[in-house]
């Protein structure tokens, strides 16, 4: 890049514009004295987010310089806005000493604040992580990625195709993400229309090409985890993800000021080692966000009662990514069943949330030691929560055996207590520049210093007693200000009895002031003193952050521990609040679920006072895959179709459920189709989405998956409707053979099941009196009988006129179809696909010349050729 002439400029502008010059795309805070000062684009750009004022702050090469600023002490407020609003900001601070050298003093960027590599708490949400992703865009369609939490220290890789990679964003949901400045246009379009959709909801970062790139990905995350081979972690032969890690890594660098963010571990992640949870499930189940948008009431937010923002966070990962395998689940369970003790009235998870309680967020804290990025208090909290810690380490020894590992990591390192102690004050001030951070007694340097400080006035008493008896000036005084700084006053009257070694310094009207060798070097001791001690004071604190390093694995893994232990206990206390039992996990294909309940909507009515929530029992398996479930609107049959989810859900993190009983079979994914608002943001119809969302299920489902559809084929007219909620539900039934919810306002398809062995018909309970309704919310066997949709109408106050005559025009309509009743066979086997349109060349030889080519070896020339080749055997008179 060609340096641009900045000798025009005043010497700080050109410190200034150097400075900025390394970071282009980012708002750069430019500390000057007690400010951070923005300039030029800069200032403008951050005067309107900020709502701050736009001053200007003279010339620069003969051009204005605009100028907004915000103080110090209001830093971190205004990064945090900054931060939520996605701006990257830069923070130039003076490194240098004033006055040191002719020019302003020494100015470097010591970190860069983005959305994803946030570390401090105040920016952070305390339940939820903010993940940094690399996106390398490979070669054959293949992507690699790499995500971390600065604050975690492990690094998840992952390869997949393109038509998985929406699938993979939205799962990480990542708070910013990294692609190479040339990735293809077709890609930048891609994450271009995720963002606009709101499948990917942060911002963008473009990093140079040459950062992406595989061997350098591979040698930094060995060299960061001091190993010599990825083999232990599985994460070798990875090159596009380990191209990812390579940018990743560098940017986590650049942002902590040039320090390396710690990494203790590696995690592969493959698409089929979690049971898949595709974006609309996420959302249609209202796993962590309500489909307004809120963070309650969720699954999750019934489900967090952690005691700490750690615990809270691997929650939410359990509940977000359960896994197929059963090993993490089986064992958590066996942990619950421990913390919630037996019959004899022992409870250990309420002892150990007690002390759980009031534990500061370890992970951050040891992120920010790491980083070199900690501040007083955090040490402090450090402290408590590392006494704690040995507590619950004792408490959980010997509870069972997946607590008796956690117990062994629970145990804080003895020398990083003891350190944490000796050097940290017990109630240190915010920010290391206020000074009292060190505890006393830890150095004796700076004990003395603070001693001159503090023993200022006694010293300045006895000179002023000692000078009177030696002069004989009764009314002599020491004083002091800060233009002379110390200084006797002696009244005119008593001039003649001072010594001659006394010096004078000014002339009053009734009094003159001296000062005296000894209080001259008193004064440049004490005033230094206070100065002294807190460079002393910061350079302990560093040698103390030093001295921590060594110890962050451990508390790394401490923390951990600590966030798994309350993540269990929340489990435990769920499980014992809410009576729900513990599921029983079996090889054969099932769900059988006993009286199951709706979790958030039995707390909902519960609440509310709005009558009890009626269970009900769920029998899927080898000969019943599927249930048809008609009913009224309002009967309940959403709510049952998302409590049975919910329930595998629940079981599969490895928590009890809501139910008496639970037995389940393997299961790969949960699939939802359930009506929602148009999705505008992405301007596709309903029924668009609905399809959509359909084709997936359909390409994506397998026998292991369980599906919900909720009223399919409603978006378009009923014959359109009915003909394709028939050809779905019978395509689930015979070839996907998923369990399948399927609800439906189309009676005709409750035939289904009387024609499918595997499907059954069942439906939820209303009873009519009058024109009054009641929904009964249970679950029956055998099709529903009527609709009520006119009940339902009343309930809802549309006026009486209009129900009287929908009542009409519904019994002619039903009179007609009991007269005409011409219906198509719904459920026949289809046909013979049709064929293809203008099939003229034979496919085989496409086919045999596609066979042919390598396209890794063809020059971009003989790709070419190819191509026209390929079009000629295409074309109709080909042959
Ligand atoms: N098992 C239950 N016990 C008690 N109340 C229930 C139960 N199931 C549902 N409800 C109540 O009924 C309301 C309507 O339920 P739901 O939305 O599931 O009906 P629906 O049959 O799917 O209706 P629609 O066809 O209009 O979508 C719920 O908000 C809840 O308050």
């Amino acid at each position: 890049m060609e340096t641009p002439d900045l000798s025009a400029h005043t010497p700080m502008m050109q410190q200034y514009l150097a400075l900025k010059a390394g970071y282009p795309d980012t708002l750069l805070l430019y500390r000057m004295g007690d400010f951070y000062e923005l300039f030029y684009a800069d200032a403008e750009r951050a005067a309107q987010l900020l709502d701050i004022t736009l001053t200007q702050r003279g010339q620069s090469a003969g051009q204005p310089v605009s100028m907004a600023g915000v103080p110090f002490h209001a830093l971190e407020q205004h990064l945090a806005r900054l931060v939520r609003l996605g701006e990257s900001v830069a923070i130039a601070e003076q490194v240098g000493e004033v006055g040191a050298g002719k020019g302003p003093v020494e100015r470097r960027v010591v970190r860069v604040v983005t959305p994803g590599t946030l570390t401090d708490s105040e920016l952070l949400p305390d339940k939820a992580e903010a993940l940094l992703l690399a996106l390398h865009q490979g070669v054959r369609g293949r992507f690699g990625l790499a995500w971390m939490s600065v604050t975690q220290g492990l690094v998840h890789l992952a390869e997949c195709a393109q038509d998985e990679l929406a699938d993979w964003l939205a799962r990480i949901a990542p708070s910013e993400l990294l692609h190479a400045a040339g990735i293809s246009e077709r890609l930048r379009g891609h994450l271009q229309e995720l963002q606009s959709g709101g499948q990917l909801s942060c911002p963008l970062a473009s990093r140079p090409d040459w950062q992406f790139d595989a061997g350098l990905g591979e040698r930094r995350l060995l060299q960061q985890l001091g190993a010599a081979s990825l083999q232990g972690w599985q994460a070798d032969g990875l090159p596009h993800a380990h191209a990812a890690a390579a940018a990743l890594l560098h940017y986590a660098e650049h942002t902590q000021g040039g320090t390396q963010v710690p990494v203790h571990g590696v995690r592969v992640q493959r698409q089929d080692e979690l049971i898949a949870l595709p974006p609309s499930t996420r959302r249609n189940l209202e796993l962590v966000r309500t489909l307004r948008g809120e963070d309650a009431p969720t699954l999750f937010s019934l489900l967090d009662t952690c005691m700490t923002g750690m615990g809270s966070r691997l929650l939410r990962t359990w509940l977000l990514e359960p896994r197929r395998d059963r090993t993490a689940a089986r064992q958590r369970l066996a942990a619950t069943a421990a913390l919630r003790g037996g019959l004899a009235g022992a409870s250990p998870w309420q002892d150990l949330r007690g002390e759980l309680r009031g534990i500061a967020d370890v992970q951050r804290i040891t992120a920010r030691v790491a980083l070199r990025q900690v501040r007083p208090r955090e040490l402090t909290a450090l402290t408590t929560s590392l006494q704690k810690s040995e507590l619950l380490a004792i408490e959980t020894r010997r509870l069972e055996p997946f607590l008796t590992e956690i117990s062994g990591q629970l145990h804080p390192p003895e020398a990083c207590a003891r350190l944490l102690r000796a050097a940290i004050a017990a109630e240190p001030p915010a920010l290391l520049q206020a000074g009292g951070v060190i505890a006393a007694g830890f150095d004796a340097e700076l004990d003395e210093l603070r001693g001159i400080r503090d023993h200022c006035d006694d010293f300045l008493l006895q000179l002023e007693a000692r000078e009177r008896e030696r002069t004989g000036i009764p009314n002599l005084r020491v004083q002091f200000n800060r233009v002379h700084g110390f200084y006797i006053e002696v009244t005119t009257s008593h001039a003649a009895k001072v010594p001659p070694e006394w010096q004078r310094r000014q002339t009053l009207k009734n009094a003159e002031r001296f000062i005296t060798p000894e209080l001259k070097s008193f004064e440049d001791k004490a005033l230094s003193a206070q100065e002294r001690a807190l460079a002393r004071e910061k350079w302990l604190y560093e040698q103390v952050l030093e001295q921590l390093q060594p110890h962050v694995p451990q508390l790394t893994r401490l923390g951990q521990a600590l966030a798994t232990l309350d993540a269990l206990c929340a489990l435990a206390e769920r499980s014992l609040t809410l009576s729900w039992c513990a599921p029983q996990f079996v090889p054969e294909p099932c769900i059988e679920i006993e009286a199951g309940r709706h979790p958030v909507v039995e707390g909902r009515l519960a609440e509310t006072s709005n009558g009890a929530f009626i269970a009900n029992h769920t029998r899927l398996n080898a000969n019943t895959r599927m249930q048809i479930i008609t009913g009224p609107n309002m009967g309940g049959k959403s709510t049952y179709m998302r409590q049975v989810a919910l329930i595998v859900l629940l079981a599969s993190m490895g928590s009890h459920v809501p139910a008496t009983s639970c037995r389940l079979g393997p299961i790969d994914a949960i699939h939802t189709r359930i009506g929602a608002a148009d999705d505008l943001a992405n301007a596709q119809s309903t029924f668009m989405l609905e399809m959509t969302e359909a084709a997936q299920i359909l390409h994506g489902a397998t026998s292991q998956s369980l599906v919900l559809m909720d009223e399919i084929g409603r978006g378009t007219a009923t014959h359109d409707g009915l003909a394709l909620a028939g050809a779905i539900a019978t395509h689930l039934h015979d070839r996907t053979r998923a369990f399948t919810l399927f609800a439906t306002h189309y009676f005709e398809l409750t035939e289904l099941a009387a024609r499918h062995a595997q499907a059954v018909n069942m439906h939820v309970g209303a009873v009519e009196s009058g024109t009054d309704i009641v929904f009964l919310h249970e679950l029956q066997p055998g099709p529903a009988s009527r609709s009520h949709g006119i009940q339902v109408a009343r309930l809802a106050g549309v006026p009486a006129p209009v129900l009287h005559h929908a009542r009409q025009v519904l019994s002619a309509l039903e009179e007609r179809a009991g007269r005409d009743n011409p219906q198509a066979d719904l459920f026949a086997a289809p046909l013979e696909p049709e064929p293809p349109a203008a099939t003229a060349a034979a496919p085989d030889a496409v086919r045999q010349l596609l066979g042919e080519l390598d396209p890794d070896r063809l020059s971009p020339r003989e790709a070419l050729d190819a191509l026209y080749q390929l079009k000629q055997l295409a074309a109709p008179h080909a042959g």
